[in-house]
């Protein structure tokens, strides 16, 4: 077990935003949280990054866990002149070497002598992601990575995201709205709205009612992907599990 949330709720103000949530993300896996607008998934990455102290239960870490961090936007002021090599180094000074394997295993080796303002959408998430490698992380956290970009590009990406984990063994925790995509290339959803509606592999949640009522019943053809059935059960809330 790398993190655990237990019975956690979250308020802004007088605001509950988070309401008893309860999960877990396990070495090397994938999860994906997916919900509608302001349903709570970046306050929920906020607390699971420790900056966002939960209202009541708690969150677990395993000890000495080394998070990577994708933030979903960075405003880069565009009169600061700054490289991709020199932000590589910010606030930890790298060597040559580890910037360019970095770079490398993104895929944006070219680019380290570029100005990051003058980056693309996609590279500059590449350059975020190699940044966020760089501490060698147990997991990685993407809060809606493929914003903005186009679908081949949001593919590319999450093959790159796979990629990663295989070669490094780290678990990924992302927030998408890119549903087809994370259906797919996710081992297990996370479905929020202000609580967790559901949670499990991807063919449990996309059955799921709770999910349906969110999402609506999509295309089946661009979902059925996974077609091995699992056993789920549902709880008294209604909510399934696997
Ligand atoms: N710092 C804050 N102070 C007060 N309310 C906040 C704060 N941050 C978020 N909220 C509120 O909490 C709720 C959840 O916001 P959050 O950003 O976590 O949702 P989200 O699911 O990430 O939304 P989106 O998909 O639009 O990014 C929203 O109603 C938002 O207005």
């Amino acid at each position: 077990m790398l993190i655990t949330a237990e019975d956690m709720s979250v308020t802004h103000g007088a605001a509950a935003v988070l309401r008893d949530v309860n999960f877990q993300i396990e070495k090397g896996e994938i999860v994906t949280v997916i919900g509608p607008n302001g349903s709570g998934k970046s306050t929920l990455i906020r607390a699971l990054l420790g900056v966002l102290p939960p209202s009541s239960g708690r969150i677990r870490r395993a000890k000495g866990l080394r998070i990577g961090y994708v933030p979903q936007k960075l405003s880069i002021d565009a009169s600061l002149p700054m490289t991709v090599r020199r932000f590589l180094s910010l606030p930890v000074r790298i060597s040559d070497d580890v910037a360019l394997q970095a770079l490398t295993r993104t895929g944006v080796e070219g680019l380290a002598d570029r100005q990051m303002v003058d980056l693309s959408g996609g590279q500059f998430q590449r350059v975020l992601l190699a940044r966020a490698l760089l501490s060698r992380p147990d997991i990685l956290i993407l809060d809606e990575p493929t914003q903005g970009l186009d679908h081949p590009g949001i593919n590319a990406f999450y093959e790159l995201i796979e990629q990663v984990r295989q070669e490094i063994g780290c678990a990924v925790l992302l927030v998408s709205h890119d549903l087809h995509v994370v259906m797919r290339a996710s081992d297990r959803v996370i479905c929020l709205n202000g609580h967790i509606c559901c949670q499990g592999t991807p063919s449990v949640v996309r059955n799921a009612p709770e999910y349906q009522a969110l999402f609506g019943v999509s295309d089946s053809s661009a979902l059925a992907i996974y077609e091995h059935h699992h056993d789920h059960i549902h709880d008294e809330n209604g909510c399934c599990h696997d």
